[in-house]
């Protein structure tokens, strides 16, 4: 049976329990179950602390983890990324009060906040600094207010925390994160890994196209096509009116009114957009 870590708390926990279950997995009801069994796809889910989960995937004690890839990395274990979940995105940043440093070059011989000592380390080792790391479980935009650090290292998402707490970014990212599936770094990949990973796949996917349909003149196909070029290319079937055709194609989701507006200017019909509820490509 194939034994898989999932978040039980935090940022990352209903979006990975979300994508799961989309993929056709069973997840638990009670957010206090710790273990979930699903007989029949032949997978265990263990609900664990994300910072936690590279521990148990880099050891071999579960094969696969979904975590952030900030964690991945704090946590130094040499576990690799297989799949980008394109969700739970976040930046790691420097952040320090407005007009303190200049640049993030001035950070070394300061004391830096921070929960993930790893990642700053990692850094500092990188670019030749030294820095005095303040290691803090959360809440680290109060450390320099409250005079236990010069400046902090810590996730940004809208940015309204450090707002909150006055301070600026510093630099560019330390690096950016989102979740992400984790394996061992080592060793073949048990059997229904591929499997898994490419039902995440086909939830990624599904989630980020939609299904256009629309008749147009057979004449105007080629500029119609070239608007919706699908994946391969658009099925195109013949219509009971002579000379149109129906047409069908997947197209990104972002891009989708723009499309249309294309469309029907160039004289496209009856256009219709459906979401994909999975695929496989
Ligand atoms: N707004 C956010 N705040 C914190 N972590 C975020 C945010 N957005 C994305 N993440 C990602 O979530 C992961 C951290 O999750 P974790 O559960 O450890 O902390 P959390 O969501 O802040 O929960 P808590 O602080 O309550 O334990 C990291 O990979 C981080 O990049
Ligand atoms: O850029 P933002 O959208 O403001 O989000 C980022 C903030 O959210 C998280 O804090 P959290 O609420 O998890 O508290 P914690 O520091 O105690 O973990 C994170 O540690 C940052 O402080
Ligand atoms: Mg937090």
């Amino acid at each position: 049976m194939l034994r898989i870590a999932v978040p039980n708390k935090g940022t990352l926990s209903q979006p990975a329990s979300q994508m799961l279950r989309d993929a056709g997995y069973r997840q638990r009801t009670d957010p206090k179950d710790l273990i979930c069994r699903d007989e029949a796809n032949n997978v265990e889910f263990f609900y664990l602390r994300p910072r936690d989960i590279a521990t148990y995937v880099g050891s071999g004690d579960l094969d696969l983890g979904i975590t952030g890839r900030d964690l991945l990395v704090d946590s130094g274990v040499p576990a690799t990324e297989m799949l980008d979940l394109n969700f739970g995105g976040a930046t790691f940043r420097w952040a320090a009060p407005d007009g303190a440093l200049s640049s993030a070059d001035e950070i070394g011989g300061k004391r830096i906040a921070t929960a993930y000592p790893g990642v700053v380390e990692r850094y500092l080792a990188e670019h030749d600094l030294k820095a005095e790391v303040v290691r803090l479980d959360g809440a680290v935009e109060n450390a320099v207010r409250l005079g236990v650090a010069d400046l902090i290292a810590d996730v940004v998402e809208t940015g309204a925390t450090l707002r909150q707490a006055g301070l600026v970014t510093l630099g560019e990212p330390l690096l950016r994160s989102s979740a992400i599936m984790i394996g061992p770094a080592e060793g073949s990949a048990p059997a229904g890994v591929s499997q898994l990973i490419r039902r995440l796949q086909g939830v990624l996917v599904a989630r980020s196209y939609v299904m256009l349909a629309y008749d147009v003149r057979a004449d105007l196909l080629d500029s119609a096509g070239a608007l919706t070029p699908g994946i391969e290319s658009p099925t195109v079937s013949p219509l009971h009116r002579e000379g149109w055709v129906a047409v069908q194609a997947m197209v990104p989701r972002k891009d989708v009114h723009r499309v249309m507006d294309e469309l029907y200017e160039l004289g496209a019909r009856a256009i219709l957009v459906t979401d994909i509820a999975n695929c496989r490509l």
